[in-house]
């Protein structure tokens, strides 16, 4: 007897979990020892089913025949995909996650039905799961309705089908009809309630970052890497040729006061946060439908924040002190962000399901790094987005503003170096524009799909603050003319770059906030069955991350004012270009699985990444 009935890259229907609803499904593997097989649906769900719940495609029954029909019922189904489908409606849900396409599909599967009980002549199966997943039919001018487009799609949608055990009953009356319709979504709901999490566990091989030891390496790695850095700067010669400096034993580094400092700057941020100023926003719908609610007053703590530095500054407060013990902060911050993911780890043991990151995958160093807990918030004081905007990247310009001071003071200039002025007003620029525009983190993939861990605190709390100043600490001790053709050169990237960001991501957020904007109206779309279009012209038309493209502009600028004579300065833009990288995949991956084919339009209309005709 063979061991398996279906061969890898077999197309088969499979039987959707605890339902009797079978699905157009490919097989990708097959485990002989739990005689499992791993498939995956067409909008790229994987699940492990039994080789009972797989039955060939041959062995449903097709009709032929043409599409229309007057049928109550098929009307009915119509009526509801056009209002379902409605382009011109927002979007039920910013963020699709695998578990919200399982629901369209169940949804999807649930209108099947209700075509499939009409004695109807109906097209061979293949188009309703291809359709489900985001066949564009056409790029479209944004203007320009979306009604024949949507027309269409309902037709084809109704005049496919999903073999199912009701594929077996004579017709029933429209009573009867609504009865199975409320059954239905009664089943409906209960198996979202159940599945939610179970039918997406991340197995080992979707893990990020390089799974279990990848994230190992990175959480010890990361802050080793940090003082190396810091200290190779601080030396006369940086080069990264010469052996580096040997760590300090934490004990030296370590210092109460330095702590207490810190702890209080993080204090102070908390205390703007809780200001009753600035306007309340939802965020983008999480997994069970709920809107958390954001006060966007950054920009306004950005104000009291720097009242505070003048006033203290005026009062003669010892701003050199933060540069003389620059490590220490740096140690102390570290500390904060390690107790902070231990807390954040714990109490996400006791969160409710609904609540965890898609990112988290049950194993415990992974999720300690990616974080467990999509939102944790301590009544409405939402942690991972105070976190993401305020100690860190207000810090930032803080300690910047401390270097160009220690800059006077050591080198004994009476006015800054133009290169540490042009280092901090493009690092200014860059935190008061994320500030202004503190909705649009609301739609990152930090907020709406990493959990709040290691990942995230470490990377908020002390890399943006010690590293993402570390040209103008570099300035300090190493200080380099510029000349004013250079600095206008310079400045002329920055604008570029900040051009290219701003415009990429003011035209994203304004597309998603409101598809039918008249000022995008020039704009090309792909359509997508998840109800969110993708842009394929201006910015998003350029290349697929246009906004990475002009943020790593503007990273080089950042640089340029550091001169030529190390590479250590340099170590931001290739970091980042790093990161930036890995990010567009981890989007890239995400993307395909939210909009299936769609996707795969738009990258083939689209083909570059991030470098235009490069990468
Ligand atoms: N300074 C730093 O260290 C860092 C800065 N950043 C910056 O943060 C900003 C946000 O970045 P990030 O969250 O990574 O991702 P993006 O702002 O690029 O958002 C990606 C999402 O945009 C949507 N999208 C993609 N293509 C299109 C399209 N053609 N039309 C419409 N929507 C599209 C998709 O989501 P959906 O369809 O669901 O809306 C996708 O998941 C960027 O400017 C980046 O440069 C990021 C990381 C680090
Ligand atoms: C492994 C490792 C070092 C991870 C840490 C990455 C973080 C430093 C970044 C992840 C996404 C970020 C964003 C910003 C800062 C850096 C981190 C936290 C950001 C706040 C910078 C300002 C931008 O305008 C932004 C608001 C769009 C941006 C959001 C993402």
């Amino acid at each position: 007897m063979p061991s398996r009935k279906f061969a890898d890259g077999e197309v088969v229907r499979g039987r959707w979990p605890g339902s009797s609803l079978y699905y157009e499904v490919e097989i990708l593997s097959h485990d002989s020892t739990s005689q499992l097989y791993t498939v995956k649906y067409k909008d790229g769900t994987e699940l492990e089913l039994k080789e009972n719940d797989i039955k060939p495609l041959t062995s449903f029954r097709q009709r032929k025949g043409g599409s229309t029909s007057s049928s109550p019922s098929r009307r009915r189904g119509s009526r509801s995909r056009s209002r379902s489908r409605s382009p011109g409606r927002p979007p039920k849900s910013a963020r699709r996650s695998a578990s919200a396409s399982h629901q369209a599909n169940i949804k999807e599967a649930r209108r099947e039905v209700e075509v499939k009980l009409t004695p109807l002549i109906l097209k061979p199966f293949g188009n309703s799961i291809s359709r489900y997943n985001g066949e564009p039919e056409h790029t479209e001018r944004n203007d320009v309705p979306h009604k024949n487009t949507q027309e269409k799609f309902s037709l084809s949608q109704e005049s496919s089908y999903i073999s199912t055990q009701y594929s077996l009953r004579p017709r029933r009356e429209e009573v009867k009809l609504k009865e199975i319709d409320s059954k239905e979504e009664k089943f409906i709901a209960k198996e979202l309630a159940v599945r939610t999490f179970e039918v997406t566990p991340i197995r080992a091989k979707d893990l990020e970052f390089g799974g279990v030891p990848g994230v190992f390496l990175i959480m010890f790695g990361l802050p080793v890497f940090l003082f190396l850095l810091l200290l190779i700067c601080k030396q006369k010669d940086p080069s990264l040729l010469n052996f580096p400096p040997p760590l300090p034993a934490l004990y030296e580094l370590w210092e109460t006061r330095v702590f207490g400092v810190y702890l209080l700057w993080f204090l102070i941020q908390v205390l703007f946060y809780l200001l009753p100023i600035g306007k309340v926003v939802e965020g983008t719908p999480l997994i069970d439908g709920r809107r958390l609610k954001y006060r966007l007053n950054g920009f306004y703590a950005f104000i009291l924040t720097s009242a505070v530095i003048g006033a203290s500054l005026f009062q003669g407060v010892e701003f050199h002190y933060v540069y003389s013990h620059f490590l220490q902060f740096a140690l102390g911050a570290t500390v904060f962000c390690v107790v902070l993911s231990v807390y954040l780890y714990m109490r996400s043991l006791k969160a409710p399901r609904n609540d965890l990151s898609p990112a988290s995958s049950g194993n415990a160093v992974y999720d300690f790094f990616i974080g467990r807990e999509l939102n944790p918030r301590i009544g409405t004081f939402d942690l991972k987005y105070f976190c993401e905007l305020r100690p860190g990247l207000i810090g930032w310009v803080v300690i910047n503003l401390v270097m160009l001071l220690a800059e006077m003071k050591i080198q004994d200039r009476a006015i800054p170096s133009l290169a540490m002025i042009l280092v901090n007003s493009f690092q200014l620029l860059y935190v008061v524009d994320a500030l202004w525009n503190e909705e649009a983190l609301l739609t990152t993939m930090d907020i709406i799909h990493d959990g709040f861990g290691f990942m995230l605190a470490f990377g908020d709390l002390v890399w943006v603050p010690f590293i993402y100043s570390f040209q103008a600490f570099y300035l300090v001790s190493h200080p380099n003319e510029v000349s004013w053709p250079m600095a206008s050169l310079i400045i002329v990237l920055k604008l570029c770059g900040y051009v290219i960001f701003r415009g990429a991501n003011s035209q994203k957020n304004a597309f998603r906030k409101n598809p039918s904007d008249p000022k995008l109206a020039h704009l090309k779309t792909i359509h997508t069955s998840t109800g969110k279009n993708l842009l394929v012209s201006g910015w998003w038309g350029f290349v697929r991350h246009p906004n990475y493209l002009g943020d790593l502009i503007m990273a080089l600028a950042w640089s340029l004012p550091c001169g030529f004579n190390h590479i250590l300065p340099y170590f931001y833009v290739i970091y980042f270009t790093m990161l930036l990288v890995h990010r567009e995949a981890r989007d890239e991956y995400h993307c395909k699985k939210k909009y299936g084919v769609a996707w795969e339009k738009y990258c083939q209309r689209v083909p570059y990444r991030i470098f235009p005709y490069i990468y």
